[in-house]
């Protein structure tokens, strides 16, 4: 094997790996899942530039997501940045979280853009796990312009690597953290991802 395709093998679930299982408490399908962190950029209502995505839990281990693209989120001129493209498509494979009911992070993100997406469209999201291996979370998102059923603009497939509470309170700067943990809603948010709280 090459080094070049090293990166696009590790996106490929290993022999051994499983089939996902959706948490009994896993909100419902068609159930409106709240930001994760009201700071965050992708989620966060307290981020007036932030994506505001809004994402529903769906059938299986799936997510559906809605995400305008307003002027603060353009590349070239009328049309959304790609990165911001791939964080709408990060951000609703992260909440295939609240599914599982682990915590994990985004280890690898590969985007494929497949059509320009101009201002104002609605971009229909929807991402899905395939597969767990150990601490590895294998999933794909598909981004349409205008519909659930519309033309595809973005596609991306990722590994998300759970993690405890503690990554975040070990990394993260005090102040926040320490805002974050004097919250009882972000505290109630935070132990909702974890099988044992
Ligand atoms: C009250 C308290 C307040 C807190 C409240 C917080 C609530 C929050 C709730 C929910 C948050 C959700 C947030 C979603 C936001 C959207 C998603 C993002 O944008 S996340 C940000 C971007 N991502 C990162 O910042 C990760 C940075 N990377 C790391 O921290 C590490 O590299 C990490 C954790 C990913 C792995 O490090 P290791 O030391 O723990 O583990 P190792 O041994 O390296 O990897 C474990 C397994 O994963 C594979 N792996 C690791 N990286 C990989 C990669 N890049 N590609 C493929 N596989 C990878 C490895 O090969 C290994 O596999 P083998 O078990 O040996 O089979």
């Amino acid at each position: 094997m090459s080094g070049t395709d090293q990166p696009r093998t590790r996106l490929t679930p290993p022999e051994g790996a499983t089939p996902p299982v959706r948490h009994p408490d896993a909100p419902a399908p068609g159930e409106l899942l709240g930001a994760h962190y009201d700071g965050c950029f992708g989620c966060g209502t307290g981020q007036p530039h932030g994506l505001h995505l809004e994402a529903r839990a769906g059938d299986g281990v799936s997510i559906t997501a809605e995400f305008t693209v307003k002027a603060a989120h353009q590349g070239a001129p009328g049309l959304a940045h790609g990165g911001v493209l791939a964080t709408a498509l990060d951000e609703t494979l992260g909440s295939l979280n609240w599914l599982l009911r682990v915590i994990a992070v985004t280890g690898r993100l590969e985007t494929d853009f497949l059509a320009p997406v101009p201002l104002g469209t609605v971009l229909h999201i929807e991402a899905r796990v395939t597969a767990v291996h150990g601490r590895k979370i294998y999933s794909t998102a598909v981004g349409r312009i205008g519909a659930p059923d519309g033309p595809v603009a973005v596609r991306a497939q990722a590994v998300f690597v759970e993690v405890k509470v503690d990554h975040f309170i070990d990394n993260g700067r005090t102040e926040e953290i320490q805002a974050a943990m004097a919250d009882p809603d972000q505290v109630k948010r935070a132990r909702a991802f974890e099988v044992n709280p």
